[in-house]
């Protein structure tokens, strides 16, 4: 890309329908309509183009026998590189021992790195739910430990847990999801044991602890099913859960022993033992 970019006014004080036609036959480039002004913008000169929109205004002149003018105006604009923009917009984020940057940042020393670039799929560490998880996790797990990352999203809890050193497992309903957190346990080199399309009803085995991240219907929804896959003392990490819902969710899965409350704005998330 070019630092700057030409940008070329036409005003014809008549017959503007033919000015357009010609100066779509000279060039290839996006022409913008505006107001009775025809703007071209354009890396490349576009002298070319002016000089013959005027050589065209003469000719019409005489073969009208009325006087055609231009206004014209050429201007050199300096070139936005939207790509870095968007970049740079895009913050890295401390949560305990994690770090979690997109892939064009750098690592920082010291610290659990976890790349994560923006997708379409739910999870870049800066909700407050899936920060309350990934605060949770790194207090709870340790390695060795089995994990199931229901809802995955991203990937990216699992892909904490697995830098604690757990075996993870993950799924999610949506089959996006699923394809995102492959490629990001790609990107940060990591490796997972299973993973599926679909929900906890799928899963083969009992974990030492179970994360969800997904909203307070679905967790109680999915509570007997979310309770069976936990292993006897093993952890239950439930986030996605409103102020307003709390007691629900407290109430659907009150066979467990609640070890932590974590709240973060209006988030709820709690880590619960399987007695
Ligand atoms: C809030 S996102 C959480 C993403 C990521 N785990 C995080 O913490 O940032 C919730 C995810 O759960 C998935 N989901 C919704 N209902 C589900 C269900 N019944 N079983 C499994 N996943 C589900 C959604 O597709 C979505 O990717």
């Amino acid at each position: 890309m070019k630092q700057t970019y030409n940008e070329l006014h036409i005003t014809p004080s008549g017959e503007y329908p033919l000015f357009l036609d010609l100066i779509m036959s000279l060039t290839d480039e996006a022409i913008e309509e505006f107001n009775g002004t025809l703007i071209l913008r354009s890396e490349n000169d576009l002298e070319m183009v002016l000089f013959g929109a005027e050589a065209f205004a003469q000719e019409l002149s005489k073969l009208y026998g009325k006087e055609i003018t231009l206004e014209t105006k050429m201007l050199v604009k300096e070139n936005e590189d939207w790509i870095a923009q968007y970049r740079n917009s895009i913050q890295p984020l401390d949560v305990g021992n994690f770090y979690i940057h997109p892939s064009w940042l750098s690592h920082r020393e010291g610290k659990i790195n976890i790349i994560i670039d923006p997708a379409l799929a739910f999870g870049s560490g800066h909700h407050e739910t899936t920060y309350g998880c990934l605060l949770l996790l790194q207090k709870y797990v340790r390695p060795g430990m089995t994990l199931l990352d229901v809802g995955c999203g991203s990937g990216i809890l699992s892909i904490a847990a697995r830098k604690c050193g757990a075996i993870v497992d993950l799924c999610d309903t949506d089959e996006q999801a699923t394809q995102s957190a492959q490629e990001n346990f790609a990107l940060n080199h990591e490796n997972f044991n299973g993973i599926w399309t679909g929900s906890v009803q799928k899963r083969k085995f009992e974990y030492d602890v179970v994360v969800a991240n997904i909203i307070a219907d679905v967790l109680i929804m999915l509570a007997s099913d979310l309770k069976k896959a936990v292993k006897e003392g093993g952890m239950l990490i439930l986030s996605g859960i409103l102020d307003k819902y709390i007691d629900k969710v407290e109430q659907k899965f009150s066979s467990m022993r609640c070890v932590e409350k974590y709240q973060k704005e209006e988030w709820f998330t709690l880590v619960l033992q399987r007695n």
